[in-house]
């Protein structure tokens, strides 16, 4: 990350910029997180309204850091800050989708709070959508910031502009990674280890499609790597766990390994 940094600077020396540190950047969105569910299984909030007006200090917080990260002007700075504060409702009402996907999902979970507590998976899932607003706002290096502060604390890397549908649903979080333009839908769920990425990595391939699409209603078991842009995982299929898929697949698939596993006893008999 510190090179990415360095980077960032090196790429513009002139640069009159102050980034404020990492540290801040994910203190500001796990404020966010934690102003839409505080301490009891999530505030209700009676409209739009008057989630915007809890949330005044969030906008202010966000433009402090965006008028210090980006050569805007103080006015575009405060009308980003203010088109990110604006879809704050939106952004609740999607999270929530995802809390009812993995609590619905899960056997183990036994209430949204915990999920919205414990799980690593929604903590990744939270971290991307702030990232991807911001991703979809210009934002230039916080969105990666806080995707990468994300996949430090949980192994789940969401890239801030992949895009990916509602009710998304992760589980025991940990060992995934989702590339820059994969494409995701909605009620979508991905066990530990799934890996949505590119065929090839060469540089000139930037901006290209380099990984997969996943249809409606796809469930991806652990271990599973699905790469290339071209590869279409059609809605309501299932793929097995440690599959490595690279090519398309219909609506309503199954792609599993059907190994030959050896058992041997070894218990001696006299
Ligand atoms: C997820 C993945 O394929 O990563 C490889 C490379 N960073 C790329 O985006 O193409």
């Amino acid at each position: 990350m510190e090179d990415q940094f360095l980077n960032y600077l090196f790429d513009k020396p002139n640069r009159k910029v102050s980034i404020p540190s990492n540290e801040i950047i994910s203190e500001w969105a796990k404020k966010v997180v934690h102003f839409l569910f505080p301490e009891s299984s999530g505030k209700i909030f009676a409209s739009a309204e008057e989630l915007k007006k809890y949330a005044i200090e969030l906008e202010h917080d966000l433009f402090g850091i965006i008028s210090k990260s980006c050569e805007l002007q103080h006015t575009d700075c405060k009308e980003t800050s203010m088109r990110f504060f604006d879809q704050l409702p939106e952004l609740y009402r999607i999270l929530n989708t995802d809390i009812t996907a993995i609590y619905e999902g899960d056997p183990a979970a036994v209430s949204r709070f915990e999920v919205v507590r414990s799980y690593p998976g929604f903590y990744a899932i939270c971290f991307y959508r702030i990232a991807h607003l911001l991703f979809n706002l210009g934002i230039p290096i916080i969105p990666r910031i806080l995707t990468e502060h994300a996949h430090s604390r949980t192994g789940v890397d969401i890239h801030p502009a992949a895009i990916i549908g509602e009710y998304f649903y992760i589980d025991h979080g940990t060992g995934i990674v989702i590339g820059e333009t994969a494409v995701i839908g909605q009620y979508v769920k991905l066990y530990q280890g799934v890996t949505l990425g590119a065929l090839s990595v060469r540089k000139v391939l930037a901006g290209v499609k380099r990984h997969p699409t996943v249809g409606d209603r796809v469930v991806i078991y652990s271990g599973a790597t699905i790469l290339g842009g071209e590869t279409v995982i059609g809605h309501d299929s299932i793929i097995g766990g440690n599959v490595w898929l690279t090519e398309s697949i219909e609506p309503f698939s199954t792609a599993y390994h059907s190994p030959i596993i050896n058992i041997r006893n070894t218990k001696q008999t006299s």
